[in-house]
C-alpha cells in the first residue's frame, strides 16, 4: 500500500474478470482515496477473521509485477524466519514512496480497433489516445479529458485494445548544481592560498562539483568567485543525476598472483548455486579477484550484487569498482536521500547488466538477472540488523537469494566468521550432506609476497610496575615519535561501549560468570551502596570484590576510555604530532568519512586516531605503523563471541600496516599478554584459534552448533516487564518439555542497559539445536508469546542475534 502510515496488509476482493499475480501493481480504494498498492498474497478463500461485507474491491490492475520472479518469496521467507511482519520486510526492501513517485500511463496496444461496438466513453478514450503523438497518455490526463474514464478503460482492456503500465515520473526539474572547471592555473597576483586551490583542482582532474570542492580544500565560494573573475576557473550549472557519483579514473585488470589466479579459476567454473569462502589475508588482493570474476558475468549480460558492511568507510572500494566498470556501477544504501534511493532502485529494475554496491539492505535490490552475489568482509557485524524488525542478517538472506537465483555466492574475508569457516570446512550437519556446494579458497599471502607486519605485545602491567602511568607504553611512544607524512600511523581504540567490565590492574584478572563464560558487567547506581557485577545472559549476580580473587591486589580498572581523552593526552605528550580524529563524532556529516580519509591520504596528518572504523578498508601504502591502545576492552565484552570479535578486529586493524613497499609494524597494549587470543593474534594463527573456539561452541551448543533466539521485552513499567519476561520464560520451558525438544531457556535477565528511553528492558534467551536444511528446529509460537504481553510491554524477537547486550 503506497500510503504513508499504512502499517498493515489489507485484503481486497478481485472484480470479476480480473486476474492478478503476486507483485502486480494495483489501484485500490483506501478511505476516501484511490491509491497504489502491490499484490502481496492471493487467497482463494477469505481468511476467517474477515467478514465479506467489509471487503472492498480492487479498482484495477495498473501494471504487471515490476519485480524479479523469486522476489516475493524471498521477502516472505525473511518475514517467516525472522518472525517479522511482512510489511516490515517490505519497508526494508523497497524505497519509500515507490508507487507515489510513479505515474500510471495508458497506451494503445492494437492498430485495428472496431470502434462501432464500443460504448461512447470507450470510443472517446480511443479517440484521445489516437490523437496523441505516441498513442500514450498519463492516466491522470485521460481522466481529466474523458468523463467516466474508469468504465471505458476496463472495457478497452478486456478487449485488449489498450494496456496500462507505470513509469517513473520524469523529474520536472532535474537537479542542477554548480561545477568548478579549471581554465588556467597561471594568472598574475595570485595569493598562495589561491594557487593552492588551483593545484587541488588540477589534482582532481580539473573539474569538481562546487560544494564538495570547497570542503575538500577548505575554501569558500567567495574565493572561487574571485578566481573566476581572474579567469582561472569557470563556475557553471550542470545537471546532476541523483545517482551517487564520484569522479573516477579508469583502470585495467591487474596481472594476478598465482593464488588469485587459482581462486578466480574456481569461481569462474561454478555453475548454479555454490557458496565460496574466499579467505585472503589482509592485503592479499581479494578485491581484484572480485573485479575479475565480475567482468565475465557482466559480459554474459548478468548483474552482480556486491555487499559491503559500511559504505562510508570504504570509498576506496567504490572508486575501484567505478574505475573498472564505469557507470555500470550503482551505489545503494540507506543514507541516500529518498530521491536518490528511488532513482537507483528504478535503475536496478532495468534489464541492463550492472553492478550494485550496497550495504545490507541492498540484498533486496530488484536486479532481474542476477549472476553473482559477493559479500566483502563477510564476518562484519554490520550485516546484521539489530532493530527494528526484521532483524535479518544479510549473509543469510544472500544465501537464500543466491539459491533462488541459482548463482554463486562469494564470501570474502581475512578473518572469516566461525559460521562461514565451519560451513566451508564441512563441519556442520547441513553442509555434510552437500559438500560439493561449499568451497574454500585461500589467499595466504599478500600481493608481491609483502610480509605481514610483525605484531609486538606490550604488557601494561609491567609498565605500571615500572612507573609508567601514561596511556601509552614506552614502546608505543617510541613508535609515535617516528611518524611523519611519509610514514603514517593509526591508533586504534575500542569504541566505548555502554558496558564496562572490571579487571585487576596488577594481574589482569577479569571476573566472569561461572555459568556462561562471559565477563560480568559492572552496575553502579545511586540506590545501591555496593557496586554489583552481573551476568546479563543468566542474571547471576555478585558484589564487586574488594580485592582481586587471584592476586589480592586492591587496584581495579574500569574499562572504557574514549577518543577524546586519548587525543588530549597525545597533544600533551606529543605536541608536534599532527593528529586526525576518526570516530562517530567526527564523521557524522554525509561525506565526512571520505573527506577525512582523503586528508589523511594527502599527508595532512601523521596519525589517525579512531575506533572500529579504522579496521575497515584503509589501503594506504604510507601507513606503516598501527597501535592498539587496549586490546582487552574487546576481549572482555560480555558476549560469548568476544574472542572471535577480538581476534577479527585486531587482525583487521593490524592488516592496515605495511601494505606498501615498506614493511609495517604493529604494537598492541594489553593487561592480558598471555591470553590465548592475544597470543594467536601475534602469531596470525587463524586456524588454530578458530578450531579451539569451535570446540568451545560445540560444548556449550552456541552457534554455529546451536541456534540462539533472544526475546527482548521492554516496558515503561519495571515490574510488568520483569513479570512478563518471567511468564514467557515459564511458558517456553513448558512448551519445550511438552515437545521433547533439546532446547534451553536462559534467563530471564535484565538487559545490560536496563533502562533506555524510559523503558525497562529484559530478555529471555533461547538456545535451540542447529538449523538443518535452512529450517530452525522449532518455529516459535509467536502469537502465543504476544498474547502473554500486556499492552505496555513490547516484545521483539531477534533470531541469530549478534549482540546480547
Ligand atoms: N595482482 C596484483 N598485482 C598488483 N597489485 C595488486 C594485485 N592484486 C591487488 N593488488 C593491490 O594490492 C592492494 C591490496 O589489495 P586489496 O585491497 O584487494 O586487498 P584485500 O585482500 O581486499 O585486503 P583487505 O582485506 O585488507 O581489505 C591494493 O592496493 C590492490 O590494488
Ligand atoms: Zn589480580
Ligand atoms: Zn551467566
Amino acid at each position: 500500500m503506497d500510503c504513508p502510515g499504512a502499517e498493515k496488509l489489507f485484503t481486497y476482493r478481485l472484480p470479476p474478470g480480473l486476474t492478478i499475480q503476486t507483485g502486480d501493481i494495483l489501484s485500490v480504494p483506501f478511505g476516501p482515496q484511490t491509491v497504489g498498492g502491490i499484490a502481496i498474497r492471493c487467497f482463494a478463500d477469505l481468511p476467517e477473521a474477515l467478514a465479506t461485507a467489509q471487503i472492498r474491491e480492487v479498482v484495477d490492475l495498473v501494471s504487471p509485477s515490476l519485480f524479479p520472479d523469486n522476489y516475493w518469496s524471498l521477502l516472505e521467507r525473511v518475514a517467516q524466519y525472522y518472525h517479522a511482519p511482512l510489511m516490515a520486510v517490505i519497508r526494508v526492501a523497497l524505497p519509500p514512496g515507490l508507487l507515489m513517485r510513479s505515474q500510471r500511463r495508458i497506451r494503445l496496444s492494437q492498430r485495428s480497433i472496431e470502434t462501432q461496438t464500443l460504448t461512447p466513453t470507450a470510443q472517446k478514450l480511443i479517440e484521445v489516445l489516437q490523437n496523441s503523438p505516441n498513442q500514450d497518455y498519463t492516466w491522470t490526463y485521460l481522466q481529466r479529458q474523458v468523463k467516466g474514464a474508469n468504465q471505458g478503460l476496463r472495457e478497452l482492456r478486456q478487449r485488449g485494445y489498450v494496456e496500462s503500465y507505470v513509469q517513473p515520473q520524469s523529474h520536472a526539474q532535474p537537479k542542477r548544481q554548480q561545477v568548478v572547471t579549471l581554465l588556467s592555473s597561471a594568472a598574475p597576483d595570485l595569493t598562495s592560498r589561491q594557487q593552492e586551490v588551483l593545484v587541488v583542482l588540477q589534482q582532481q582532474g580539473g573539474e569538481m562539483w562546487l560544494q564538495p570542492f570547497t570542503e575538500l580544500c577548505h575554501t569558500t565560494p567567495k574565493t572561487l568567485k574571485t578566481l573566476e573573475e581572474k579567469g582561472c576557473v569557470a563556475i557553471t550549472l550542470q545537471e546532476r543525476l541523483r545517482l551517487e557519483q564520484s569522479p573516477f579514473e579508469s583502470d585495467q585488470a591487474q596481472t594476478l598472483t598465482p593464488d588469485q589466479e587459482q581462486a578466480l579459476a574456481v569461481i569462474q567454473d561454478l555453475q548454479g548455486y555454490h557458496q565460496v569462502l574466499l579467505h585472503g589475508v589482509t592485503g592479499s588482493g581479494k578485491t581484484e579477484v572480485y573485479l575479475q570474476a565480475i567482468a565475465p558475468t557482466l559480459k554474459r549480460g548478468q548483474s552482480v550484487l556486491v555487499l559491503v558492511p559500511e559504505i562510508g568507510l570504504t570509498p576506496q572500494l567504490t572508486d575501484r569498482f567505478r574505475a573498472r566498470f564505469g557507470d555500470r556501477v550503482c551505489v545503494y544504501h540507506s543514507a541516500l536521500s529518498d530521491g536518490e534511493r528511488y532513482d537507483t532502485w528504478r535503475q536496478m529494475l532495468t534489464e541492463t547488466a550492472q553492478v550494485v554496491i550496497g550495504t545490507r539492505s541492498a540484498i533486496f535490490s530488484p536486479l532481474p538477472n542476477l549472476g553473482m552475489v559477493i559479500l566483502d568482509e563477510e564476518h562484519d557485524t554490520g550485516y546484521k540488523q539489530d532493530r527494528p524488525a526484521p532483524c535479518y542478517h544479510a549473509r543469510t538472506v544472500a544465501r537464500w537469494r543466491a539459491e533462488a537465483e541459482d548463482c554463486p555466492l562469494i564470501l570474502g574475508s581475512a578473518t572469516p566468521s566461525l559460521e562461514s569457516w565451519a560451513t566451508s570446512q564441512h563441519l556442520l550437519p547441513h553442509t555434510k550432506s552437500e559438500p560439493s556446494n561449499h568451497h574454500y579458497l585461500s589467499l595466504p599471502q599478500r600481493v608481491h609476497a609483502r610480509p605481514m607486519p610483525p605484531i609486538s605485545i606490550v604488557d601494561m602491567r609491567q609498565e605500571l610496575e615500572q612507573g609508567n602511568r601514561s596511556l601509552f607504553s614506552r614502546k608505543l611512544q617510541a613508535g609515535l615519535q617516528q611518524l611523519h607524512s611519509g610514514q603514517q600511523g593509526l591508533l586504534f581504540i575500542h569504541r566505548r561501549g555502554h558496558s564496562t567490565f572490571v579487571s585487576c590492574r596488577s594481574c589482569g584478572y577479569v571476573v566472569e560468570c561461572p555459568h556462561c563464560s562471559v565477563s560480568l558487567t559492572y552496575h553502579h547506581n545511586a540506590d545501591i551502596k555496593q557496586p554489583l557485577l552481573r551476568c546479563h545472559y543468566c542474571n547471576f549476580t555478585q558484589t564487586q570484590p574488594a580485592q582481586c580473587p587471584d592476586c589480592s591486589s586492591p587496584y581495579f580498572r574500569f574499562f572504557g576510555s574514549g577518543t577524546q581523552r586519548v587525543i588530549e593526552d597525545l597533544n600533551r605528550q606529543f605536541p608536534d604530532l599532527r593528529v586526525l580524529r576518526f570516530d562517530s563524532d567526527t564523521t557524522r556529516r554525509k561525506g565526512a568519512h571520505r573527506q577525512l580519509l582523503d586528508r589523511f591520504a594527502a599527508g595532512e596528518a601523521d596519525l589517525m586516531v579512531g575506533t572500529q572504523m579504522l579496521t575497515k578498508g584503509i589501503d594506504l601504502p604510507q601507513v606503516r605503523f598501527v597501535g592498539v591502545l587496549a586490546a582487552d576492552s574487546l576481549l572482555n565484552l560480555p558476549d560469548f563471541r568476544a574472542s572471535e570479535r577480538t581476534f577479527q578486529t585486531l587482525l583487521q586493524v593490524a592488516g592496515r600496516a605495511g601494505r606498501g613497499e615498506h614493511p609495517g609494524q604493529v604494537i598492541m597494549q594489553t593487561y592480558n599478554p598471555d591470553h590465548p587470543v592475544i597470543q594467536a593474534v601475534q602469531r596470525y594463527a587463524y586456524e588454530t584459534t578458530v578450531d579451539s573456539e569451535l570446540q568451545q561452541r560445540a560444548a556449550l551448543q552456541y552457534p554455529p552448533y546451536g541456534q540462539l533466539i533472544v526475546l527482548r521485552l521492554s516496558s515503561p513499567s519495571e515490574e510488568r516487564v520483569e513479570q512478563t519476561a518471567q511468564a514467557i520464560a515459564t511458558y517456553l520451558v513448558k512448551q519445550i518439555e511438552a515437545l521433547g525438544l533439546e532446547a534451553a531457556v536462559l534467563g530471564p535477565a535484565p538487559a545490560n542497559i536496563l533502562r533506555v528511553a524510559r523503558r525497562y528492558r529484559w530478555q529471555v534467551l533461547l538456545k535451540l539445536p542447529a538449523i538443518v536444511d535452512g529450517m530452525p528446529a522449532w518455529t516459535l509460537p509467536t502469537s502465543e508469546l504476544q498474547a502473554r504481553c500486556p499492552k505496555d510491554v513490547r516484545l521483539a524477537i531477534d533470531v541469530d542475534p549478534l549482540t546480547l547486550l
